[in-house]
């Protein structure tokens, strides 16, 4: 039974909070296929009806910067009713499913010719890093999605057409599908970064571009429905403008996302914890987890089902840290971010990670240095031999990024920075440094070069880690944009 017939009707026109999570809940609790694209139209049209549609006279008294007054939504059935028809009919009307044999399992044909039926059905040209462009209700109102929202088109595509093998499988910067016997199969179905060719229809390389952090290295998030379900609610946007947030929008999210984590849905996707932490941040639910819980859950869940290859559970945390003038965490976490990137060759694949460690090396850090200086020094961080070891780790992580990489990371603008903050410690702390290089004969024998740096500070030490391989080499590809999972600006790039 399509997702329509069992919702409960009586909830419509949906006018606030309760209702849409009763929706949702029913949905996710009752149903043992929650149907993505009912789900992404109604939260795409509250979205869309608060944030979108504003009245000028509103606009006037909305306070710049801070929460807006979301004023009232009310979401009529026949609205939805029409939408979802529409999908279906656009989805069933375009597959022709006699040319796609009779397996029960997707093939790659048939989930590039979903991709093709969204992606040719896209508008020619159009702002891609515009906020409220992921949902399905977007793609039927404007022709206009995301990268996500083309992902996540096709994933609910395929699920009209019964092929529940089809999922979607998320990076920390890029999201495609697995499908076939145990979800062994992978391709593209939507494009990535700015000004490059997309490789809808292939699969996800298993050479070392697949290594690459663009891919996780071969750990991305496979999700089930549910995680689906997730990754729609996770990928709301209550931004009004780039300074005003509408408050209601978020209170639904929030809702939403506290519904997905009481089932489990949250457990494995350590991405969706941040935006909860995010949202708990500004506005703390009683009684729940707090959001610093809620950001080391999230790196939790990337040490037990990812092999702690996610980097952005760290900057999470280490932004909540910051935040909270909690320096000395910060710190802690940005080097076990640095620890992360280790394994990773940097390529254009990677400008957004860069862009996030640019702004934490040159100017939070920097940041962190004066307040320290003028006196803000809850931790004495300067006197500190382990902060000193943070970040060394940290810069030492990002060497290793770029080592091996055909693609430079650090030029004189991360270098200024960098011996600013290095002359701002004590020299008490500098002289302890100890850097034990490993015995010559061993890097012969394992030929990968290890080199260990340790500060003793009392009866700690921390060090760096291995060196990568040197046949590693990179792969190409360009950046997203990751406040609102849309990519960079680019007049036409579909
Ligand atoms: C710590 C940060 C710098 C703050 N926000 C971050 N986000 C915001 C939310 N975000 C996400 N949050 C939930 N799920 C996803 S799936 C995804 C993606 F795979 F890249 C996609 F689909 F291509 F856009 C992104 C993303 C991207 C990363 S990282």
């Amino acid at each position: 039974m399509a997702g329509l017939e069992r919702v409960n009707r009586q909830l419509f026109p949906l006018r606030d909070i309760s209702a849409v999570a009763e929706l949702f809940r029913d949905e996710i609790e009752k149903s043992p296929d929650p149907d993505l694209s009912l789900l992404s139209i109604v939260v795409g049209a509250v979205e869309n009806s608060l944030t979108c549609n504003r009245s000028p006279v509103l606009r006037e008294v909305q306070g710049e910067g801070e929460d807006a007054a979301g004023g009232d939504f009310e979401i009529e059935f026949h609205i939805v009713d029409a939408l979802y028809s529409k999908f279906r009919s656009t989805i069933l009307g375009s597959v022709d499913l006699s040319c796609y044999g009779d397996s029960k399992f997707a093939t790659r044909e048939l989930v590039k010719k979903v991709s093709d039926v969204i992606w040719n059905s896209l508008s020619r040209s159009y702002y891609k890093d515009r906020a409220h462009l992921q949902s399905i209700y977007s793609y039927l109102t404007g022709n206009k999605l995301d990268c996500f929202g083309v992902a996540l088109a096709v994933v609910a595509g395929c699920q009209v057409l019964g092929f529940n093998d089809v999922h979607l499988a998320l990076s920390e910067d890029h999201a495609w599908v697995v499908f076939g016997e145990n979800g062994a199969e992978t391709s593209e179905v939507t494009w990535h970064g700015k000004g490059n060719e997309d490789k809808r229809g292939q699969p996800i390389g298993t050479g070392v571009g697949s290594l690459s952090w663009l891919y996780v290295n071969g750990q991305p998030v496979v999700c089930d429905r549910y995680m689906e379900v997730a990754s729609l609610v996770s990928s709301v946007n209550p931004s009004f403008n780039m300074t005003t947030d509408i408050k209601e929008v978020a209170d639904i999210q929030q809702q939403l996302m506290w519904l997905l984590y009481d089932q489990g849905h949250l457990e494995k996707y350590p991405m969706a914890l941040g935006n909860l932490g995010d949202l708990e941040e500004i506005n703390p639910t009683p009684g729940r987890p707090s959001c610093q819980e809620l950001f080391s859950q999230a790196v939790d869940a990337s040490r037990k089902y990812y092999s702690n290859k996610h980097v952005y559970p760290y900057t999470y945390q280490g932004g909540y840290f910051f935040r909270h003038k909690m320096y000395k965490e910060a710190l802690e976490s940005w080097a076990n971010a640095a620890d992360v990137l280790r394994e990773y060759n940097y390529s254009r694949d990677d400008e957004e990670l860069y862009k996030e460690l640019m702004e934490i090396a040159n100017e939070l850090i920097p940041h962190i240095m004066k307040a320290v200086g003028s006196g803000i020094d809850a931790h004495s961080i300067l006197k500190d031999p382990e902060c000193f070891a943070h970040l060394l780790r940290l810069y030492d992580g990002i060497c290793q990024w770029e080592e091996g990489s055909v693609t430079p990371v650090l030029h004189i603008g991360w270098a200024k920075p960098l011996v600013n903050t290095i002359a701002k410690f004590d020299a008490s702390v500098r002289a302890q440094l100890v850097i034990d290089l490993q015995d010559e004969q061993e890097e012969e024998a394992s030929s990968m070069k290890e080199e260990r740096v340790s500060v003793k500070s009392g009866s700690e030490e921390s060090s760096s880690g291995e060196r990568k391989s040197e046949e590693q080499t990179n792969d190409r590809g360009d950046s997203l944009n990751n406040n609102n999972y849309s990519k960079t600006p680019d007049a036409d790039s579909t």
